[in-house]
């Protein structure tokens, strides 16, 4: 993207989001910029006229009370200029930030999340302030309002000086390259020092977060990690040094040629006064105007600097825009039809990069429409991402995956995402209300207590939510509860689950969706006590009844039931079938469970 299509882009952005504030600061602008010209001639007139044959006030009167007027101006818009670019920064970073953020959740699969190139351009490009394009505009209007002061006293200056002024304009030459590679440097910084600084928030949130704060405590790991924490800092500190003496060099060099231009031009000024060529006025006013050019095109150059910068930033948040999708939408979608025969992968290849192995290679099954499938298999066969391929958080890197015969890729990603039903093994637990908890599994019902409590029921946490203190209003969390909470009387406020209780929540909110076609349980019972699993699968017997679900579990006594087991080894399917036939088959599946069931028979026999 070139750097005028860029700026046109974020001009727009700011002017979308308040433009009745993007017109007020143009017009502060222009007065702002014109309000120190005017003060340099009414001073001028005015010392002109003192000086003159026959001085009286009311010859004196007009360019005075100009002068006060100026003064006025400056100083008041000053404020208004601050206030107004507050808000208008406000405005246009909300809406950068919708932007943002409706562009990250348009990445359907989950590749995007896995690329550190992709994560470093989004923390750049949601740096604090970085994605909001009104600092471009901020720039653009001290430039203007620079221009306006340069073009001003060029003008006057041309009368008195025409040497001077070239002389003062062409120093301002080399700050301009200065700046430019100042800027230039600054945000390949920021892009460099991304990793970095990923690297340390990692750190720092390990040592402040509560899910890691007993394992660091145990281990003993504080210091380990706070070391860790501040060698990520020190090499970005190395890296953003470089860059500061770097610049440190230039800015001295460009304050002494200021100096020294402005030094020579006011000497010759005054020479040229006592010689008799100037008068007072004009002697103020070449020492204003040197003032000015040199006050102006130095932020006149700082401006385009920022800008610069600036841009190259948002050209990051342009660049997450424009992420190509992970997964391709089909160009003429499908419908997706009810469930009715089933889900077939047909040779199914997939690995998570190019250069990773094959996790699964060559995967044929059929998920049957109305049976209830087990998935078994060791750890890291492939199941979870079995899953996921069934969700499509990623597609086939060879075969196809086929719905009644339709193509997955050939369905709206969001279509087939209704029809899902899912609780994952790494569930989330969010820190939010109970009833939020679950409600989250289905948007419509989040605010519906009935339907909340009757998926909580079948997942068998309503009794453990009914007994928190605000049942199933009670907020599972501390991190968010504030002094009201702290103040409220009933007990409850801001509570911990446990990690079982979590999990059932997790199951709760897929409840929620019983109603889909499909319906995926990776381990739901993995965290949960013999009687609370006992319980849940005898309820997922009955609600997976003549429903199509796949269940993954290591707990192999909670397959029996399956309509279908299917065994994945190698990346492939190594044997199916019912648990009575897997058993006679002495296969994997048999050995597994086989082993599984003597543990409990040696733990019979030793009481
Ligand atoms: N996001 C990922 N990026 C790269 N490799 C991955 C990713 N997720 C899983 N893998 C790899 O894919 C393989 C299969 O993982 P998967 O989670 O599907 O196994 P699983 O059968 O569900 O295992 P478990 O029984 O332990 O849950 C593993 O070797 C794992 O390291």
């Amino acid at each position: 993207m070139s750097r005028f299509a860029a700026t046109r882009s974020a001009v727009f952005l700011t002017w979308q989001a308040a433009p009745h504030l993007a017109i007020g600061r143009v017009l502060v602008m222009v007065v702002q910029g014109v309000a120190p010209l005017a003060a340099a001639w009414c001073t001028k007139y005015t010392l002109d006229r003192l000086t003159g044959p026959d001085p009286s006030v009311g010859l004196i009167a007009p360019p005075v009370l100009l002068l006060a007027l100026s003064a006025l101006l400056v100083g008041v818009l000053a404020p208004v200029d601050n206030y107004l670019g507050n808000e208008h920064g406000r405005r246009a970073e909300l809406v950068a930030r919708r932007r943002l953020f409706d562009a990250v959740a348009r990445l359907q699969g989950l590749r995007r999340f896995e690329d550190p190139e992709f994560l470093n351009r989004l923390r750049v490009a949601d740096s604090p302030g970085s994605s909001a394009p009104c600092q471009i505009l901020s720039q653009l209007l001290s430039v203007g309002r620079a221009l306006v002061v340069i073009g001003g006293f060029v003008t006057s200056m041309l009368t008195l000086s025409p040497l001077l002024t070239a002389v003062v304009v062409l120093a301002a030459v080399p700050a301009v390259l200065a700046q430019l590679a100042m800027s230039r440097r600054r945000a390949a910084l920021l892009w460099n020092t991304s990793p970095l600084e990923r690297r340390e928030v990692f750190y720092s949130s390990l040592l402040t977060q509560i899910q890691a704060a007993k394992e660091i405590r145990l281990f003993g790991l504080a210091g380990f990690f706070g070391d860790r924490m501040l060698a990520e800092r020190r090499s970005a500190d190395v890296l953003r040094r470089g860059v500061d003496r770097r610049d440190f060099a230039t800015q001295t060099g460009l304050a002494l040629l200021t100096a020294l231009v402005s030094g020579a031009g006011l000497v010759w000024a005054a020479f040229t006064a006592v010689g008799g060529s100037l008068t007072a006025g004009d002697l103020t006013m070449v020492v204003a105007a040197v003032a000015a050019l040199q006050t102006g095109i130095g932020g006149a150059v700082a401006a385009v600097a920022e800008l610069n910068h600036d841009l190259l930033v948002f050209e990051h948040f342009r660049d997450v825009e424009r992420t190509e999708p992970d997964l391709l939408e089909p160009a003429v979608p499908s419908a997706l039809p009810v469930l009715r025969r089933g889900i077939e992968f047909r040779d199914v290849w997939f690995r998570y990069g190019e250069d990773l192995p094959w996790v699964l290679a060559g995967v044929d099954l059929t998920i049957p429409a109305g049976s209830a499938v087990g998935l078994v298999g060791h750890n890291g066969a492939g199941k979870s991402t079995l899953v996921k391929l069934l969700c499509r958080l990623y597609d086939p890197t060879r075969g196809a995956i086929l719905w009644d015969g339709v193509d997955l890729r050939d369905v709206p990603v969001a279509e087939l995402r209704l029809r899902i039903g899912a609780v994952f093994q790494d569930f989330m637990c969010y820190d939010l209300t109970a009833a939020e908890n679950i409600g989250l599994g289905d948007l419509s019902a989040i605010t519906d207590l009935d339907r909340i409590e009757a998926a909580g029921r079948n997942a068998g946490v309503d009794a453990t939510v009914r007994a928190l203190g605000k049942g199933y209003r009670t907020l599972l969390s501390r991190n968010f509860a504030d002094e009201a909470d702290e103040a409220d009387e009933t007990p409850g406020t801001g509570v911990f689950l446990s990690g079982g209780q979590w999990q059932k929540l997790a199951t709760a909110r897929a409840m929620l969706r019983e109603d889909r076609d499909l319906m995926i349980l990776d381990e739901p019972s993995s965290g949960l006590d013999a009687d609370a699993e006992h319980d849940l699968h005898h309820r997922l017997r009955g609600l997976r009844r003549g429903r199509t679900s796949v269940l993954i579990s290591h707990r192999l006594g909670a397959l029996r039931d399956a309509d279908l087991i299917i065994t994945l080894s190698g990346g492939r399917v190594i044997e199916q079938g019912s648990h009575q036939a897997l058993l006679a088959r002495s296969g994997v599946y048999a050995g597994l469970f086989r082993k599984q069931a003597s543990g409990y028979q040696l733990e019979e026999l030793a009481q």
